[in-house]
């Protein structure tokens, strides 16, 4: 993922930050596409809100900034309950999660993100506690140790994961509901830029909001990163409105690809092809010519890639399409030269 457009990423100022909250989708209704997603879920919330019980547990899962910590805010404004948010790297012992678990109260969200990276031990401790809501507390040290079960109360935990091949089959089996979000279409990201810039109070055109929407590598995140840095030069080199012509020159000042792909993405494309001849070439081969970690390739930059057709998934390894070869302006050898 391109640095500089992560909010996530230190080098972000504090009024990035504070605009991200203030983009952020509070509820159903403000979030936009992950159409059969969103119709499950909130059958399931109505549902749970209608028998008074704790929503089920929900792992969400898919790329960086489509949506995932988003969603799990809105599930805890829709169920009208409270929400305490970890992530997996942080929860490092077995006591730190019985202290969040013993806080929750009754419905609450406990949500953990990265929850592909909990240590075992720290996994095997939450098995009860999701299961049947208790949990083993030691009490005292030494020669008068001993555990005691305690109850918890009903809650719900919301696990978020870029990297779901990495997550136990017994901790994926525990959760009841399971979302994958998939990459938005550049007509939904059009609409998500348009309701930000409405937020922003940035006058912007239709076509200048789908210029941004279709550079933005299908994502949400970087579509409002794009429209935030896009607004600063219409500020400066024009009249404060973004229109396609604004919008173009930004993304070219920005080097934002004409298609959205990131670094890392043409990376991948560009290696295929001098070094593997087009392909078909294995993942783990790839991984090392990149210098990425062979899941995040597969989990992360991939997908993006297959569906915008780029690449292939074949039987023997991976495989670059005539679109490739185009968009790097690269010389396709054509089906011939591929036959021996
Ligand atoms: N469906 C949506 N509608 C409108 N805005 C959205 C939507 N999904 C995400 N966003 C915007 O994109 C930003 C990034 O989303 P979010 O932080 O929830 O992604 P994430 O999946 O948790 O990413 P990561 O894997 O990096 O943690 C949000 O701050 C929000 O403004
Ligand atoms: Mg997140």
């Amino acid at each position: 993922m391109n640095e500089n457009l992560d909010p996530e990423a230190s080098n972000l100022t504090p009024t990035d930050r504070d605009i991200e909250r203030v983009l952020r989708p509070q509820a159903f209704e403000d979030f936009t596409g992950q159409e059969k997603v969103m119709e499950n879920l909130k059958i399931f919330v109505q549902a749970a809100k209608l028998r008074g019980e704790a929503l089920d547990h929900v792992l969400l899962h898919g790329p960086p900034g489509l949506g995932k910590t988003t969603l799990s805010h809105i599930i805890a404004n829709e169920m009208a309950t409270g929400i305490k948010v970890t992530s997996g790297p942080v929860l490092d012992k077995p006591g730190d999660l019985a202290g969040l678990l013993t806080g929750l109260d009754e419905g609450d969200i406990l949500f953990i993100d990265e929850i592909h990276r909990l240590s075992p031990l720290v996994e095997e401790y939450l098995y009860s506690a999701m299961e049947d809501f208790k949990i083993d507390i030691m009490l005292e040290t030494g020669p008068n140790a001993r555990s005691v079960q305690i109850s918890l109360n009903p809650f719900t935990l919301v696990g978020a994961t870029t990297r779901s091949g990495l997550l136990t089959a017994p901790l994926r089996a525990r959760f009841g509901i399971n979302a994958r979000l998939a990459y938005y279409d550049a007509k939904l990201l059009t609409t998500i830029v348009l309701r930000s810039s409405d937020i922003l109070k940035t006058p912007i055109s239709d076509e200048g909001a789908y210029e941004i929407a279709r550079r933005s590598r299908g994502t949400p995140r970087i579509a409002n990163a794009l429209l935030r840095r896009t607004r600063d030069f219409a500020q400066i080199k024009g009249n404060g409105n973004i229109d396609t012509e604004i919008a173009r020159y930004a993304l070219n000042a920005l080097n934002v690809d004409e298609h959205g792909l990131d670094e890392m993405d043409n990376r991948i494309l560009v290696t295929i092809i001098d070094k593997f001849k087009g392909g078909p070439v294995g993942l783990k081969t790839i991984a090392t010519a990149v210098g990425e970690d062979e899941g995040t390739i597969e989990e992360v930059y991939e997908p993006f890639l297959i569906q915008e057709g780029y690449i292939m998934r074949t039987s023997r390894g991976r495989e670059v399409t005539e679109a490739a070869y185009k968009h790097l302006k690269k010389n396709y050898p054509g089906q011939t030269g591929k036959l021996f």
